[in-house]
């Protein structure tokens, strides 16, 4: 049911280190199954009855072998969206790690003949020598077509002056910075911005890898911007960064970004010069409740001296990320004994530690976001589903709704419902031009941002948290749910007919608590609350995850159930209001 998975949702916060290390595999924790060849776990062998345990496996295997290998690295390329990390010299069969200069050969051929089978690169990541020699990491990525590229995005957070937008610019523009501010100009979108130095909006800066893992961004030399369209072309991975405000005055809008953009990973920046202050635990408690994946970087390492770095600022980190966790972890308690938490090694959050001045551990870091791969897995057979997060009027062009893909696939003059609108309705809309980081492209799929061209309506009357949904679907809006929240912080205690704005997905509506199954709530407290929105209905789905907040007011949670009471409700106001009008007539 949505209530229990709920719980097993929550207990999921932690990060498995697959995530970040995928060559230890996803292997299940209980079942303390090792690592194969390649560090996956031996599912594959008992299903094909092959042995492929071995280290050696590669260097000539029979044919049966080079088969179930090759069905299993189609099957992790699938798992992985399009690539994963593949370990040559480390078996499962309890014998040495390494290879020597002859079996390496003769191993990496076969990974070659592997990938030119499934149409994928094969890049060297690092060497490293054990005691039978030598281990290579390759990072396997499926061939893409000119307009395809693999998608990530990464939501870059943290406390003012952090470094976010400098590290951003450095990332992007491939300059380094002067300590003053230089390399954070050239992202500043508002005016006000530029003269404060501060973050405001949501903005989204691309950083693209080619098949060998190296950077392609190359700004313009006399602008001084990045032609996206150039960048996506000569890409085999795009990364969005989504960089989020550090001020507390803008946590609306940072809220908004980590639900409404759906991002994959959450990039903590930590100043070392400052450590954990201001808004960094917010941050971070955010993230973890939304069950997004975070890894740190701490900037300004050129700033603070070794000891006190080592000291002061990892010591403070991982004392709150431990804490964090532990708070959000403890009270979402798992529903069930099969879904207890525990800190284990298998989860892991990785710190960077780097200076944007000096570019000290940048390549690091550019590695590391080369190896990040998409969470959202992809069926052409599922129902197309976009959420809209923001809308424009491109002269000659008209309405342009821009937004992620949840689901499916949406091809060019496709025909998606578009809704809903104050009375809940959807209404029939042409797909008329698709663009993928500004590039034309002909189709998007689950997973992917877009912006669509659409013909014959007002950008008027289209909002933020609309989606756009396959017929199929049958989309219903609503004005009421249920929810199970926990109550991150709150002054005093939340009621009945409280109000505050739930941010759910790309939705941003203010929503009253109509009842709920305790008196009150404080901070700490976990309750099931029945929701009503105040403005408009919307479109939501069971297992979504939200956000409900009002001044310092913070509260996470789960949709369990959605109330589709809409005609009833319209007919009722509607007597209502007829009723009226008779009288005053
Ligand atoms: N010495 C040194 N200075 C840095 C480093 N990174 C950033 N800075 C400086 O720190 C200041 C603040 O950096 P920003 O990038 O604006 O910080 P921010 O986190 O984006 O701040 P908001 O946009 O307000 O959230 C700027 O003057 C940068 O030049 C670093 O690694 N070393």
């Amino acid at each position: 049911t949505c209530k229990e998975h709920f719980f097993v949702t929550q207990s999921e916060s932690l990060v498995p280190a697959c995530m970040f290390a995928p060559d230890r595999g996803c292997a299940d924790e209980q079942s303390g199954e090792e690592g194969f060849e390649d560090g996956e776990d031996t599912n594959c062998e008992s299903a094909d009855h092959l042995d492929l345990s071995s280290k050696l496996v590669l260097v000539s295997p029979t044919g049966q072998q080079y088969d179930s290998l090759l069905r299993h690295l189609r099957e992790r390329i699938e798992e992985g969206c399009g690539e994963t990390i593949y370990v040559v010299g480390m078996g499962s069969d309890g014998g040495d790690y390494g290879l020597d200069e002859k079996d390496m050969e003769a191993s990496v051929a076969t990974v070659r003949s592997l990938c030119e089978q499934i149409e994928a690169d094969l890049i060297l990541l690092r060497e490293r020598t054990d005691t039978g020699g030598k281990i290579r990491d390759y990072l396997i990525r499926r061939r893409v077509g000119e307009q395809d590229f693999l998608e990530v995005r990464v939501a870059v957070v943290g406390n003012v002056d952090a470094g976010k937008s400098t590290l951003l610019g450095v990332l992007t523009h491939g300059e380094l910075d002067n300590g003053r501010g230089f390399a954070r100009q050239k992202l500043f979108r508002h005016k006000h911005e530029m003269e404060s130095g501060r973050t405001s909006s949501v903005g989204n800066d691309i950083l693209g890898f080619d098949q060998e893992g190296q950077v392609v961004n190359k700004p313009d030399s006399h602008g001084g911007g990045l032609d996206w369209t150039k960048i996506c072309e000569k890409s085999s991975k795009v990364i969005t960064f989504i960089d989020l405000a550090g001020h507390e005055k803008y946590l609306k809008t940072t809220v908004f970004g980590m639900t409404g953009h759906l991002p994959d990973f959450c990039m903590l920046m930590v100043g070392s010069n400052a450590g954990i202050v201001g808004m960094t635990k917010e941050h971070l408690g955010l993230a973890l409740a939304l069950n997004v994946p975070v890894f740190v970087v701490v900037t300004k390492i050129d700033m603070c001296p070794a000891n006190i770095l080592q000291g002061k600022c990892i010591f403070w980190l991982l004392l709150s990320l431990c804490y964090i966790s532990y708070i959000i972890l403890n009270i979402f308690k798992p529903a069930k004994a099969h879904n207890s938490i525990h800190f284990s090694s298998e989860k892991m959050c990785p710190i960077f530690q780097i200076s944007n001045v000096t570019g000290e551990n940048m390549d690091l870091l550019k590695m590391f976001l080369n190896l990040l791969s998409s969470r959202t897995t992809f069926s052409n057979d599922e129902p197309a589903e976009f959420q809209i997060d923001d809308t424009y009027s491109v002269p000659g062009v008209g309405t342009v709704v821009s937004g992620t893909t949840l689901r499916g696939l949406i091809r060019l003059n496709d025909m998606l419902l578009l809704g809903p609108d104050p009375l809940g309705t959807f209404i029939p809309i042409a797909i008329k031009s698709i663009h993928r980081k500004r590039m034309p492209v002909r189709e998007v799929r689950g997973g992917q941002t877009a912006s669509f061209a659409l013909k014959k309506i007002k950008r008027s009357t289209i909002r933020k948290g609309m989606v756009m949904v396959s017929p199929k679907l049958m989309p219903q809006a609503t004005w009421e749910f249920e929810a199970e929240i926990l109550v991150l912080h709150h002054p005093t205690t939340i009621s009945p007919r409280y109000q505050a704005m739930v941010h759910c997905g790309s939705i941003r509506q203010t929503a009253t608590i109509l009842t709920m199954n305790k008196d009150c709530l404080r901070t700490g407290d976990k309750a099931s609350v029945h929701f009503r929105f105040i403005k408009t209905p919307e479109y939501l789905h069971c297992d979504q995850k939200l956000v409900f907040r009002e001044g310092r007011t913070k509260a996470v949670g789960t949709i369990t159930k959605v109330l589709t009471v809409l005609a009833l409700w319209f007919l009722h106001r509607h007597r209502a209001q007829m009723d009226k009008s008779m009288w005053t007539r």
